[in-house]
């Protein structure tokens, strides 16, 4: 699904309007119905305390929509007018005046000198205080009611945006933003609902179509695609029956290093398990016994060094090679990669110490086939491209390196982000379980398997994130978050291809 600005989510809006021939009003009364039949489903009728804060632009007026449905269905509710200023929207007005119309119970107004109305732990409270119209941080009064808010530990459901965050920039240390248990966003999904800096706000996310127009969607450029089942099925290469291993490419993984030998076991046993035909081991000798038997479907070749990388092995026929796990940062090793650049003219996979060799020494960039895949973690990152100031800055700078060195950038963190160039992709499958040591050297060993097997390689890079965050999740759903092991990630990489052709239970 395409992620979009609030510039193009409003003009969306506009253009849809003319093109469907209604009125903004009627467009909101689509959106904030849609919003309210979620809540109906389900609280189904329960007499729960219902508080909604409403702002006085268009967020605002869905609120006061949500509210009429609710009372009309006999639900609890107070509306609290947030009257940060004067200027309230044409829609805002007319939804306000039907609003009166079904209830005597009038919304009350906040003002900076109002008392704010006390909230129970035990209360529902909606957040439709500010959408995507914001355009400055939520200080003074507002913010302290936005606080106020958040203090109350009530359940918060914020509408298309949790307010005070904005849809382009992080919110600034002293501004407030509602921490919003769920959030119901309207049409598109926005991207700081997945950056490490902002994604906490909005809670549980859900996208709700308002029915814009979809060829208009459809021509918009996105900041970003989000990347779900359907589009990862939609990238899936088929195994066709007519085929034998060598249709399925023949991977090479160079790491390891005393102590460390596990790293690429776990490594090997994902290429393989992401459906390699062939899968080799490039090994310091110390680790020979260990791979041949931990992974007898590999084959092993081994360094003349016993501890750890030290050359490339040249004559050795891979179509993709894959570098870092496990591997150090000593020179001998610095040289085993700067001759694997040198000689391999096919896009390679580098994570991990292959990483940090790059970044201490960043002429070797310069030797990276194009479209090589690079999987840092954000400390990788930083050593690799630099500072930033806040995950903005972060991705601009990862596109800026992308474009210079054609690499590849998958930027892994709760949302891994593939970055090729200006384009980003934004992954959506995955589980805190997967913080575990190992699960990075598992996902290069998916990439590598499926770079090999001849997909894009963005394509290798995208679909290989999504099914292991997948794979993470059925991991999970088996043993816990706790006690998920990178291994576990690695062995149900086929339960989650399985899994993408499966129709789930709400989508049926
Ligand atoms: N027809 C439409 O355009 C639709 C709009 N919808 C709703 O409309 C929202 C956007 O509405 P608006 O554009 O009216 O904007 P908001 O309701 O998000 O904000 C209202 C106004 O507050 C002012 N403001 C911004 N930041 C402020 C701050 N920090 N302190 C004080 N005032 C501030 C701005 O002038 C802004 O226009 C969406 O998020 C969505 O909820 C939906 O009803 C769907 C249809
Ligand atoms: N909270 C999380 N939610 C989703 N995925 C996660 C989460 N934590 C970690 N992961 C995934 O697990 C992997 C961790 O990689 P990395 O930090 O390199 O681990 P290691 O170095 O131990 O192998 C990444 O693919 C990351 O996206
Ligand atoms: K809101």
């Amino acid at each position: 699904m395409k992620i979009l600005t609030a510039e193009q989510l409003s003009e969306a809006d506009k253009e849809t309007m003319k093109i469907q021939d209604i009125t903004s009003e009627e467009l909101m009364e689509r959106a904030a119905t849609l919003v309210f039949k979620e809540i109906h489903k389900r609280l189904n009728g329960a007499p729960i305390p219902i508080k909604i804060f409403c702002g006085i632009g268009n967020n605002g007026g869905d609120g006061l929509v949500i509210a009429r449905h609710l009372i009309q269905h006999d639900y609890q509710v107070k509306v609290y007018v947030v009257n940060y200023s004067d200027k309230r929207s044409d829609d805002f007005l007319a939804n306000y005046e039907k609003l009166k119309e079904v209830t005597n119970n009038w919304p009350e107004l906040i003002k900076e000198d109002t008392r704010f109305p006390e909230i129970g732990t035990g209360d529902f409270v909606i957040d439709a205080i500010f959408g995507i119209g914001l355009n400055r941080p939520v200080k003074g009064w507002t913010g302290d009611l936005v606080e106020h808010i958040n203090d109350s530990g009530a359940f918060t459901l914020a509408i298309d945006m949790p307010s005070g965050l904005f849809t382009d920039q992080v919110p600034g240390e002293e501004a407030a933003v509602i921490e919003a248990d769920y959030t119901l966003s309207f049409q598109n999904p926005k991207l700081v609902f997945y950056l490490p800096q902002t994604m906490d706000y909005s809670g549980e996310l859900q996208i709700l179509d308002i029915g814009l127009d979809k060829e208009l969607l459809k021509s918009l450029d996105a900041q970003a695609f989000l990347i779900d089942k359907e589009e990862a099925a939609g990238m899936y290469h088929h195994r066709r029956s007519n085929t034998h291993k060598g249709d399925y490419g023949n991977v090479l993984i160079m790491g390891g290093s005393f102590g460390k030998i596990g790293s690429v076991l776990l490594t090997a046993t994902a290429a393989l398990r992401s459906g390699s035909g062939l899968c080799s081991l490039y090994i310091p000798g110390c680790g020979y016994n260990i791979v041949q038997t931990g992974l007898p479907e590999a084959m092993v070749l081994t360094d003349e060094d016993d501890k750890m990388l030290s050359a490339y092995p040249n004559n050795f026929d891979a179509n993709v090679v894959c570098f870092g796990m496990g591997v150090g940062t000593e020179e001998k090793t610095k040289n085993a990669l700067k001759e694997l650049l040198e000689n391999f003219s096919d896009p390679v996979v580098i994570d991990a110490d292959g990483l940090n060799i790059l970044s201490k020494d960043k002429e070797l960039l310069d030797l990276l086939p194009e479209n090589s895949i690079l999987t840092p973690h954000p400390g990788e990152l930083k050593r690799l491209i630099g500072e930033w100031e806040d995950d903005f800055e972060k991705l601009e700078m990862a596109k800026d390196f992308s474009e210079k060195y054609k690499v590849i950038l998958v930027i892994k963190g709760a949302h891994t982000f593939t970055i090729n160039g200006k384009s980003m992709y934004v992954n959506n499958s995955g589980n805190p379980g997967m913080s575990t040591a190992g699960s990075g050297d598992v996902l290069s060993g998916v990439i590598t398997s499926f770079l090999g097997q001849g997909y894009e390689p963005v394509e290798a890079a995208v679909l290989g994130v999504f099914l292991h965050g997948l794979s993470g999740d059925i991991a999970a759903s088996e043993f816990g978050l706790e006690s998920l092991l990178a291994g576990d990630i690695a062995k149900n990489i086929g339960r989650a291809v399985k899994k993408l052709f499966e129709r789930d239970a709400v989508e049926e």
